[in-house]
């Protein structure tokens, strides 16, 4: 699903009257009509007369949308009071005319004071139903006085909250939340969903999101080229390669897993057995010779390789030993459980400029890169690294970026963005809502996932996945959003069945099929 900056939605619209000719005003009523849809038919199951509802009206068009929905719930039947936070004559444009038609049909209209916060106390105590038509789009920084202290009021009234296109007070291309912000049930955004909607913690405050309809020509509403996606099953199906009777397991690529030092083969174990699980044809863990019989007892279906190290750790000369394995493979995937020992550190430097596989970088990959960030931006491997997909959490990519990490969580689309444009690679970065940006690429946000994938070895398992679809002949890009987007499914679906504490890397390993198979049949049924 295509989503949209806030100055995005300001281009549709003024499109939207220039290009096709459709007033402002008439935006504004289908705005104001597609919520009192919602609130007829999800707060009032369409018994509007005597219902309460208190109209929080900012400056701005916002506001505007708010008094139209007040006229149409009035005529409705509804009980309908306006408080309006800034002076009527202050108003203009559409928000203007629908504040004067309002006004003039005797609807009960309050400017707000902060003298009498009070009487909003009981205002919101007499309602049913509480409409936030204070900000949107127009919105910048923190509420300013005695509008947060409304906001606060209305948080702590515990009255069902419908937000118009945006809870107020949330930030539409960053999700952030500077100050105080509106906790909505519902969001009903205009015309095409807004990022931030999208992004935490402003998913929190949104609630339920639905797209009001504003009668914006297809045209204008299309989903191609867009700048950012929501990843949906319709793109990871689509994504995923068919199976044919005649394919074996050579067509599906052959993926090595090279980590597995001292204390960590489980990692290894993990990424390799969620390679194998995403559909790769062979998998091979390549692990520290002196840990080779830890690793083979652990694996069955995934081939072991033993490379030179001791003491856990791989030799700086292991590579040598990995030349006809490379022959072999189709994609690595580095960095589970790959331990940060001085030998490891030049033979992942080595392993790096030595093969042009497609790569998946992960874990302790990425802290050795931190460190010495040469390869990620030496023109020499400029052309390998588009074949490269990163996957760090915040720390990872904190340390990456030689930021700290509230930088990085402040701004996640922006840092993802304009490092996988510095390394010309695709970048994976991980958290609630997983943000995938790779150079000339849109930007995919994941929905999918939840709290119960903090827990030790789930990066593992991601890693492992996306290098399983990379083997399989899917794009560094399409790989990175599809195995986000199945590795979440498959904790969500976890949660629902034992609950987000007790989920654990191995149950991914599980489910990840049985979310495959879901989609290839989402997939044949939309094919009909
Ligand atoms: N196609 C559409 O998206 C349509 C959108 N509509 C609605 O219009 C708003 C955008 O309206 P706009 O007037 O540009 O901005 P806002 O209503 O969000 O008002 C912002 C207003 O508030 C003041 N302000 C900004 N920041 C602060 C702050 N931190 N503290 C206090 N005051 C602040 C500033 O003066 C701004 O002017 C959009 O969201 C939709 O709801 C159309 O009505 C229909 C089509
Ligand atoms: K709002």
């Amino acid at each position: 699903m295509r989503l949209v900056q806030a100055d995005e939605m300001r281009e549709l619209d003024r499109e939207a009257t220039r290009r096709f000719g459709i007033p402002g005003l008439l935006l504004m009523e289908n705005a104001g009509l597609s919520i009192v849809d919602v609130i007829l038919k999800r707060f009032w199951d369409n018994k509007p007369q005597g219902k309460r509802i208190l109209i929080l009206a900012g400056p701005g068009n916002n506001g505007g949308d708010g008094f139209v929905v007040g006229r149409h719930l009035f005529n409705r039947g509804a009980e309908v009071k306006i408080l309006i936070t800034a002076p009527p004559d202050s108003y203009g444009g559409d928000a203007e005319v629908n504040l004067k038609i309002v006004s003039e049909m005797g609807i009960p209209l309050r400017v707000l004071e902060p003298e009498r916060l009070r009487e909003v106390e009981e205002m919101l105590a007499g309602a049913d139903l509480v409409l936030d038509a204070l900000f949107g789009t127009g919105f910048r920084g923190v509420p300013r006085e005695p509008v947060a202290s409304l906001i606060r009021l209305v948080n702590k009234a515990g009255k069902a909250v419908v937000a118009v296109d945006l809870p107020s007070g949330l930030e539409a291309d960053t999700g952030r939340v500077a100050g105080d912000c509106v906790r909505a049930q519902v969001t009903v955004t205009m015309g095409m969903p807004k990022i931030g909607l999208y992004l935490e913690p402003g998913a929190q405050y949104a609630g339920e999101v639905v797209v009001g309809d504003i009668s914006f020509p297809p045209e204008l509403k299309t989903e191609e080229g867009g700048n950012y996606y929501l990843v949906d099953e319709e793109m990871v199906a689509a994504a995923l390669p068919e199976r044919l009777p005649t394919q074996h397991k050579g067509d599906f690529g052959h993926v090595l897993v090279i980590g597995g030092t001292r204390g960590y083969t489980g990692a290894a174990a993990l990424a390799s057995n969620a390679a194998l699980r995403s559909g790769a044809g062979l998998v091979t863990a390549v692990v520290p010779e002196d840990l080779y019989p830890v690793a083979a007892a652990k694996l069955t279906e995934v081939m072991t390789f033993p490379a030179p190290g001791k003491d856990g750790g791989f030799d700086a000369g292991a590579c040598a030993a990995l030349m006809g394995l490379f022959g072999r493979a189709t994609v690595l995937a580095v960095g589970p459980g790959l331990g940060q020992g001085e030998g490891t550190v030049s033979f992942l430097r080595e392993l790096l400029e030595r093969t042009d596989l497609p790569a998946v970088l992960d874990a302790d990959a990425l802290n050795i890169l931190a460190r010495d960030r040469r390869i990620l931006t030496d023109p020499l491997f400029a052309e390998r690294r588009k074949r490269w997909i990163l996957t760090p959490h915040p720390g990872e990519m904190a340390r990456l970026c030689g930021t700290g990490v509230g930088e990085i969580q402040s701004d996640r689309i922006g840092v993802a963005v304009r490092a996988s444009r510095e390394w010309g690679t695709t970048v994976v970065l991980k958290g609630a809502r997983t943000v995938i940006a790779a150079p000339g690429s849109p930007v995919f946000i994941n929905p999918t996932g939840n709290p119960g994938l903090a827990s030790g070895g789930t990066g593992d398992v991601l890693a492992g996945l996306v290098a399983g679809l990379l083997a399989q002949g899917i794009a560094p890009v399409e790989a990175a959003f599809s195995g986000a987007f199945i590795h979440g499914l498959a904790a969500d679906r976890i949660a629902r069945q034992k609950g987000m504490a007790g989920l654990v890397a191995g149950d991914l390993l599980e489910e990840i099929p049985v979310v495959l198979e879901l989609l290839a049949r989402r997939k044949r049924s939309w094919r009909g």
